[in-house]
């Protein structure tokens, strides 16, 4: 996956510039990448204690397989890291 990087010459000022504008964009980008994680723990929890509770079991391999897919489609290999790292923080380790 291309990171978006160039090799255009600038001088150190607008450089600077630059990394502290899109640096104060990523930070609000991962704010709220970890606002949605939260987020995901809750609804995961929902689901989980909704099966429980109708006699089913906490997990579902099934449709972890299904996430873990989609992740890696969309992302590659570090998609399948990723998604298996939101499920561990979902349902805890298995
Ligand atoms: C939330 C669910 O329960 C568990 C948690 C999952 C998740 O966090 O995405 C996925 C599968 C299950 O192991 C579900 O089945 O959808």
């Amino acid at each position: 996956m291309s990171t978006g990087t160039s090799t255009e010459v600038m001088d150190e000022k607008a450089a600077a510039a630059i990394i502290a504008g899109a640096r104060e964009r990523i930070d609000g980008l991962d704010g709220q990448i970890l606002e949605l994680i939260k987020a995901r723990i809750g609804v995961s929890a929902e689901v989980q204690r909704a099966r429980l509770a109708s006699g089913g079991r906490r997990l579902s391999l099934n449709r972890e397989m299904e996430i873990l897919q989609r992740y890696s489609d969309a992302l590659g290999r570090p998609g399948t890291t990723l998604a298996m790292t939101l499920l561990e923080l979902c349902r805890g380790k298995v």
